[in-house]
């Protein structure tokens, strides 16, 4: 398995908080679907901007891959999180899906027939090609994401990232946006974001907690031992999901 990202010994933080992150290490391999977990201001949207170079580390180093051999950068596709979209702003499901291309290296900044025609086979590919022409206001949650995941995909990305998809995805929804995500990462690596543990363990195949540090679990089949030492040093929302960790062994016994 190649790694595609490998982040090593990591310090980053901000001018008044300096370690949010602490002798992070991580390794993102080609085809992952690495699922991250932690609490409220722990560090994962921290951890994603680093990853992403929007926020420097102040040591530590992160690596980049491609088959196999270094490169200084690789295309990442990010799925935002829903709140940080404004639904007023007048842009049609095209136009969103379109801004997913990057206009690198062009010395006019605009988009071309050929980009263009980029969007339909990926909206087709997303369920979304009847909505192409209207505006994202008037989408439902469950669509607007798949939308977004199309802009997310479009630059054929080596990896997507996604920051807490189940907080906005429509229940009836969410089973068929894991089928997608499921056919996306055969491609793809995939950095999933989410407090909900249940998702996670049903879906990933590693795992990471973050909270200041990172602690790795490779493979989803999750011992009970390592979700209460996690919890521990990586305590995560678990109101409102019960004796959740009983219910994940269960669910394994069943499946394994
Ligand atoms: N731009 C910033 N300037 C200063 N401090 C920041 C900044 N962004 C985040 N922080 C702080 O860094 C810590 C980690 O925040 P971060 O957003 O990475 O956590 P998170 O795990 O993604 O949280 P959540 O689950 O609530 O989204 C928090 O204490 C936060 O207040």
């Amino acid at each position: 398995m190649n790694p595609i990202i490998e982040i090593e010994k990591l310090h980053v933080g901000y001018e008044n908080k300096p370690d949010v992150l602490k002798e992070v290490s991580l390794t993102v391999f080609e085809n992952d679907f690495l699922g991250i977990i932690g609490p409220n201001g722990g560090g994962k949207t921290t951890l994603l901007k680093a990853i992403m170079g929007l926020q420097a580390p102040s040591s530590g180093r992160i690596s980049f891959f491609e088959d196999g051999r270094r490169v200084n950068h690789i295309n990442i596709g990010y799925l935002p999180q829903i709140n940080q979209i404004d639904k007023k702003f007048p842009i049609s499901v095209h136009e969103v899906i379109l801004s997913g291309l990057t206009l690198r290296g062009k010395f006019i900044k605009r988009y071309r027939a050929e980009d263009k025609q980029r969007v339909e086979p990926i909206a087709v590919k997303m369920g979304v090609e009847d909505l192409l022409h209207r505006a994202i206001g008037e989408l439902s949650g469950g669509q607007l994401q798949r939308v977004l995941l199309g802009r997310a995909i479009i630059d054929n990305p080596r990896l997507i990232i996604l920051d807490e998809p189940s907080s906005y995805v429509d229940k009836r929804f969410e089973n068929n946006f894991y089928k997608l995500l499921d056919e996306i990462n055969r491609e793809i690596a995939i950095v999933l974001v989410s407090h909900d543990v249940g998702t996670i363990i049903s879906q990933v195949k590693n795992i990471a907690c973050v909270n200041q540090t990172l602690h790795y679990h490779s493979g989803s089949n999750i011992s009970q031992e390592w979700l209460m030492g996690a919890y521990d040093s990586c305590p995560i929302e678990i109101i409102g999901h019960g004796a959740l960790p009983h219910r994940v062994l269960l669910q394994h016994d069943h499946d394994h």
